[in-house]
Parts: structure tokens; C-alpha cells; sequence
């Protein structure tokens, strides 16, 4: 019905779109500001939480890298305190003979064996007086090495850790390690044992730090010493100065830094062993430290960008949808504009009516929803006073017009149409009757008023017209008549002979049969004039041509030829067949008796036949032959009838009998 509203109606239901379509933004804008937060909480939290495992991951790298720093540190201090008795017990050996110190030594090397790759001894000119393993058979130099120096420079007892040196013979990597032999205070040589790396680097790997770990022993000079993968690659280079190497640093701590040497991003636990000089320095990776924590966080991303794309394509749905009912909204907002300006200019008047049902739904009223301005000005009913009422109260009647059509235009759904006057308004209306949807009815009022008038106008003038028409006819029809029939007896005349001879002898020609003329005449007319009157002469032409005419066939031709003269033209039969005939109406008229004006007279008539083929062939032939039979039979005695002869007869005159 939404097509169908009056000014009250349309107004109403407008409000209602509007107020609904707003209704619907502003439940849209609320959802989107919901889905917003929603996915600022999520993303928020996302971060949140990726921060949060990240910083807890390297945490636990953190607190594991110390420990590993702590374990390796003590590891390294052990070893080297090891190393350090062995020193000094050797130096007090050192004037022994080699076999005694081999001896003092054993129980050292058996404890370090998988460490020491040499155990030497010094003298203060720098000349190595005892070596295990023996390294070469000519006395060794050793005065220019650094744990010499050192030792010879510094003139103190302690334990000297000197950068990896690699064997001039073996190419072996070896860390040094050493002390002074003093003598009454005075330097007198050196005692040195060398480790070998692998042995920290074997301990380093049982760490498990992993393919881009490292772990280093790293003298204050900054030379690598040990380092627990790629050793042979790093050992005794110097790498840049770190944090622990700064004077001031803490003895132990935690730093994290892209590598220098390989880029890897390590977070790295340091101790530092300051009475060595050197620093333990544990570095796994941080990416394969935090390669189950990043799996994590990409996952909880990969979800939230799920969960965000999920929301974006609702939203976009929402949205789309939104704008198919806004687009919806907007065509019935024309609709009903359109609408609304078609139902306010029409000049038709439009009345829109919902049938009104009882109980058992049958209907027993109809209520008028809304007319347009123009059925206003047709019906003169105030819109304000007939809308939203019934008809039977809005138009003050028993019984609401045309309810039965209306209701079965509405059961049906048919249209139809309605001619009726109104009296009381002395107009004349087509109403169309429509039903745009269930218990709902249209009428349609075209005021036909001046048509109908011009039609009654239309249909008097053609009735007139049809009238004069018929009188035409009529009179043409008489006109006919008089021309083909003589007035006095209403035979056919002689224009009717002339028409018609040429027809039938054509005929007669065609098909073979005879044609016979008999010319008849009443006997003495003249006296019956004279004697009795016109009018009584008249009477017995009529009554003659009454018996002339009763006593032939339709098809044959009877005319008045002249006066008292009458023609009879019979096709199919012969002359004396028709003489015959001739006779026996002869004696007929003779025998009548005809009364005028209590009078009472009779007349016989006379007659000559003459036919084709016997006589002649044509009508003028014939018309003479029959007119000289005639002829014939009043010279005769009248009161007869003569027959042709096949010869023209002698036409001299004879007088009257
Ligand atoms: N009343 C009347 N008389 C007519 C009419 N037409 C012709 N007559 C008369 O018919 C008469 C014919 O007379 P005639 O020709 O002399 O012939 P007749 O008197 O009949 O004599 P026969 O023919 O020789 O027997 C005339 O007196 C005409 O006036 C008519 O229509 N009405």
C-alpha cells in the first residue's frame, strides 16, 4: 500500500522511512565505533602481548646467558687455578732434572690431559731448559714470546694468560699460560703451561647455544681465545671493545648487540675473570632464542589480522547492505513523491478505501482512507471530512454504494468499471475500480458528464438524420413506383414494358421458350363514362385490372397500356394456350357484376394474341400484330378474342360495332 497513501498517509509513512533509515545509521555508526574499539583492544593487546613475550623470552635468554657466563667462568677460573698450582709447583722444580719434574708434573698433566698441549720451563736468558712434549731437538728461543716479556717486564708473581699463539711447527692454536721464576726476588725465568682451546671450546658446545650462538673467552686486549663455533675462523683476533672491557663496567652483566663479525643479534651475558684479563662472554642468538616466542606472535598476528579481516568484510557487508536499503529508501522516497504529485494533480478524482470485514469476513463496509484534491472538486466532499471514515458515515447512506463490486474486484483482484449518474450531483461518472493489494480498493472517478450530453446530442441528431433518411428512401421508393405504375390501378405502366421487353425476350430467346402478348380492351368504355360517370368508369378499371391481375402469374407482365387498353406479356406460354386464358378471363369480366354507387353494371372486354415464336420475333413486331388482333375482334363483335394472323393484317380502318 505504500504507493497508495493520501497527503496524512504519505506524510506518516515518510517519517516513518526517514526515521528508520536514521535510526539505522545511527545503529550502524554505534556498531562501527563497537567494531573500532574492538579492533584497537585487539591489535592493542596484540602488541601488547607480543611485547610483553618478547621482553619476557629474552628475559629468560637473559637469565639463561648469565648462568651459562657464571658456569663458564668457573669453569675457566678452575681450569686456570688448576693450571696455576701446576705452575707453581713446577717453577719450584724448575732446577730439577727433568725426570724429577716429569714426575712432579705427571699428576698435573693427568688431570689437565685433555687440556695441555705443552708444560715448559724458561730460563731467565730465555731458553726453554725443559719441554713436554720435547718440541725440538736444537734448544728453543722463547725469550721473544709475549708470556716471556711480560713476565720479564713486569716483575711480579702472578699468573699471566697470554693471547692464543699458533704453534711455529704443529700450526696449533695454544693458550699460555704462565709464571715467573723468581729468584731472590729476581726474575729468573718462566714456567708455562699451554692449553689447548678445544678444550673450553668442547665445554662451549656442550651448551647447546645453537647454530648462531657463541660463546668467548675474550683476553682484556680484546683477542678471541676461545670461541665455541667457528674457532679457527675468530681465534686471536681482535674484535671491538665491548661493554665489559670498559674499566669501569661491572664485572658481570648482560649486553645485546649485532655481532660485529657475523651481524648475528645476540643477547650476551659477560664475566669477567679480571685476575686473568679475560672475559666470558655467552651469546646465543636472539632470533633462534626467540624463534618459538616469534612463532607465538606471529600466530596471535596471523589471528588478529584474521579476526580484523573477518570485521572489516561484516563491516563491509553491513555497509553494503546499508547502502542497498539506503539506495532501497531512496527509491521509495521518489516513488512516493512521485506518487504523491500525480495524486494531488491528477484530474481524476482518486478515493483510496480498505474493505471492512465482520467476523465471518464478509464484507459490510469500506473505509475511505484518503481522496486527492480533484475528487474534491467532482464530488464536492470535503478530503478532511470523508478520510479515515466509512463510506456509509462519510457519504450519509444505509448502505455503502457498490460494496458488492468493490468486494469482488478485491476478492478477485480483476479491475473493472463503473457507469453511474449521480443524481444529487447531476453528473456522470466512469469509476474505475482497482485493488493494489488485499482488503484494499482504488476508485477512479472521470466526470463524463459533457460526453454523455454530447452523446445524447450526437445520437438525437443521428436519430434525426436516420429518420430523414428513411423518408428518403421512402419517397424514392414511391417515386419508383410511380414511374414503373399507372396511378389509377397500380399495374405497371408503359415505361415498366419498355424496360423490361428487351429483358425478356432476351430470355426467352436464350433459354427457347415462347412469349405470347395479349392486348385487352374494355368494350364501349366510352358509354360507361358517359353514362354513369368518370368515377364509375375508374371503378371498372380497377375491378377489370383486379381480375387481370388474379388471373396471372408473377412472372408474367400485366400493364395499362393506354386507357381502357391493358398488356399482358406471358413468358412460357404459346398463343393459343394463351388465347385460351384470354377466353376464360373474358367470360369472367363478363359475367362480374360491378357495383358503384348503387349501381350495378357489366362490361366485357375484347382481345388480340400474338406471340414468338409463331408471330414474330421481337416486341415491336409483336406489340402491332397483337394491336391488330385486338383490332380484329372488335370489328368482330367485341366480347372475343382474335388470334394474330402470321401475316400483318390489313389495317384499313373499321368502325365500332
Ligand atoms: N373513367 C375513365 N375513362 C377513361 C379513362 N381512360 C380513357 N377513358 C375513356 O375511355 C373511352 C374510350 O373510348 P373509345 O376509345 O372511343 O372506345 P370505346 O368506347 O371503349 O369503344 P370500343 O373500344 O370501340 O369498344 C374514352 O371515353 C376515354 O375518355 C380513365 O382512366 N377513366
Amino acid at each position: 500500500m505504500a504507493g497508495f497513501k493520501t497527503d496524512q498517509y504519505q506524510n506518516q509513512a515518510m517519517d516513518k522511512l526517514e526515521d528508520a533509515s536514521a535510526a539505522r545509521r545511527r545503529l550502524v555508526q554505534r556498531f562501527y565505533l563497537f567494531l573500532a574499539l574492538c579492533l584497537g583492544t585487539l591489535w592493542a593487546s596484540v602488541v601488547w602481548i607480543n611485547r610483553q613475550s618478547e621482553q619476557q623470552g629474552l628475559e629468560d635468554v637473559r637469565r639463561e646467558t648469565a648462568a651459562l657466563a657464571l658456569l663458564f667462568a668457573t669453569h675457566a677460573d678452575i681450569t686456570f687455578r688448576t693450571v696455576d698450582l701446576a705452575l707453581k709447583e713446577l717453577r719450584s722444580y724448575s732446577d730439577s732434572p727433568p725426570e724429577v719434574i716429569s714426575q712432579v708434573i705427571a699428576p698435573h698433566q693427568e688431570l689437565l690431559a685433555k687440556a695441555v698441549l705443552q708444560t715448559a720451563i724458561v730460563d731467565a736468558q730465555g731458553m726453554v731448559t725443559y719441554s713436554t712434549p720435547i718440541s725440538a731437538s736444537q734448544p728453543t728461543y722463547a725469550g721473544d714470546r709475549e708470556f716471556f716479556t711480560a713476565h720479564q717486564n713486569g716483575n711480579q708473581d702472578l699468573l699471566f694468560v697470554g693471547r692464543p699463539v699458533k704453534g711455529r711447527v704443529s700450526s696449533m692454536w695454544s693458550i699460555h699460560l704462565s709464571r715467573p721464576i723468581l729468584k731472590d726476588g729476581q726474575f729468573a725465568g718462566v714456567v708455562l703451561i699451554a692449553l689447548n682451546p678445544d678444550y673450553f671450546v668442547n665445554f662451549y658446545q656442550s651448551a647447546g647455544l645453537g647454530h648462531g650462538g657463541a660463546a668467548r673467552m675474550i683476553r682484556d686486549t680484546g683477542e678471541v681465545m676461545v670461541r665455541s663455533s667457528e674457532q679457527d675462523k675468530y681465534i686471536g683476533k681482535v674484535i671491538k671493545p665491548s661493554p665489559y672491557a670498559d674499566p669501569g663496567a661491572p664485572l658481570q652483566g648482560s649486553f645485546r648487540r649485532h655481532a660485529q663479525v657475523d651481524g648475528v643479534d645476540r643477547l650476551s651475558s659477560y664475566h669477567r675473570l679480571a685476575q686473568y684479563g679475560v672475559t666470558v662472554v655467552i651469546g646465543p642468538s636472539v632470533d633462534e632464542r626467540l624463534a618459538t616466542v616469534r612463532a607465538y606472535q606471529r600466530q596471535l598476528i596471523v589471528a588478529a589480522i584474521l579476526i580484523s579481516l573477518l570485521v572489516i568484510l561484516i563491516s563491509w557487508l553491513l555497509r553494503r547492505s546499508m547502502l542497498r536499503a539506503d539506495v532501497t529508501h531512496l527509491a521509495i522516497e521518489q516513488s512516493e513523491r512521485k506518487f504523491r504529485l500525480l495524486f494531488e494533480t491528477m484530474s481524476e478524482g482518486v478515493a483510496l478505501h480498505r474493505l471492512v470485514k465482520d467476523a465471518q469476513g464478509r464484507p459490510v463496509n469500506y473505509e475511505i482512507v484518503g481522496v486527492n484534491p480533484a475528487f474534491e472538486r467532482q464530488t464536492g466532499f470535503d478530503r478532511r471530512a470523508v478520510s479515515g471514515k466509512l463510506a456509509t458515515e462519510a457519504y450519509a447512506v444505509a448502505e455503502p454504494p457498490f460494496l458488492d463490486i468493490y468486494a469482488e474486484v478485491v476478492r478477485s483482484g480483476k479491475p473493472t468499471y463503473i457507469e453511474h449518474r449521480f443524481e444529487p450531483l447531476k453528473k456522470d461518472f466512469v469509476i474505475q475500480v482497482f485493488s493494489p493489494d488485499p482488503d484494499h480498493f482504488a476508485t477512479v472517478f472521470a466526470d463524463v458528464t459533457q460526453e454523455k450530453y454530447m452523446q445524447a446530442l450526437r445520437d438525437a441528431d443521428h436519430q434525426k438524420l436516420e429518420q430523414q433518411y428513411q423518408e428518403i428512401v421512402q419517397l424514392q421508393a414511391q417515386l419508383h413506383h410511380q414511374v414503373l405504375h399507372d396511378p389509377l390501378t397500380q399495374l405497371h405502366n408503359r415505361r415498366f414494358l419498355n424496360e423490361s421487353l428487351p429483358r425478356e425476350f432476351a430470355r426467352a430467346k436464350r433459354a427457347g421458350y415462347p412469349v405470347t402478348f395479349v392486348m385487352a380492351d374494355i368494350d364501349r368504355f366510352k358509354r360507361v363514362n358517359d353514362n354513369y360517370g368518370h368515377a364509375c368508369g375508374d371503378v371498372v378499371l380497377l375491378k377489370i385490372s383486379e381480375i387481370l391481375k388474379e388471373s396471372t402469374r408473377e412472372s408474367d407482365i400485366l400493364c395499362r397500356f393506354g386507357g381502357e387498353e391493358f398488356l399482358m406479356v406471358l413468358p412460357g406460354m404459346t398463343p393459343e394456350q394463351a388465347r385460351k386464358k384470354m377466353d376464360a378471363i373474358r367470360q369472367i369480366i363478363a359475367a362480374t357484376v360491378i357495383e358503384h354507387a348503387g349501381l350495378s353494371l357489366s362490361v366485357t372486354i375484347s382481345a388480340g394474341v400474338a406471340g414468338y415464336p409463331l408471330h414474330g420475333s421481337d416486341a415491336e413486331t409483336l406489340l402491332t400484330l397483337v394491336d391488330d388482333a385486338l383490332y380484329e375482334a372488335k370489328n368482330g363483335g367485341r366480347d372475343r378474342v382474335a388470334m394474330a394472323s402470321s401475316k400483318a393484317p390489313d389495317r384499313s380502318p373499321v368502325g365500332p360495332a
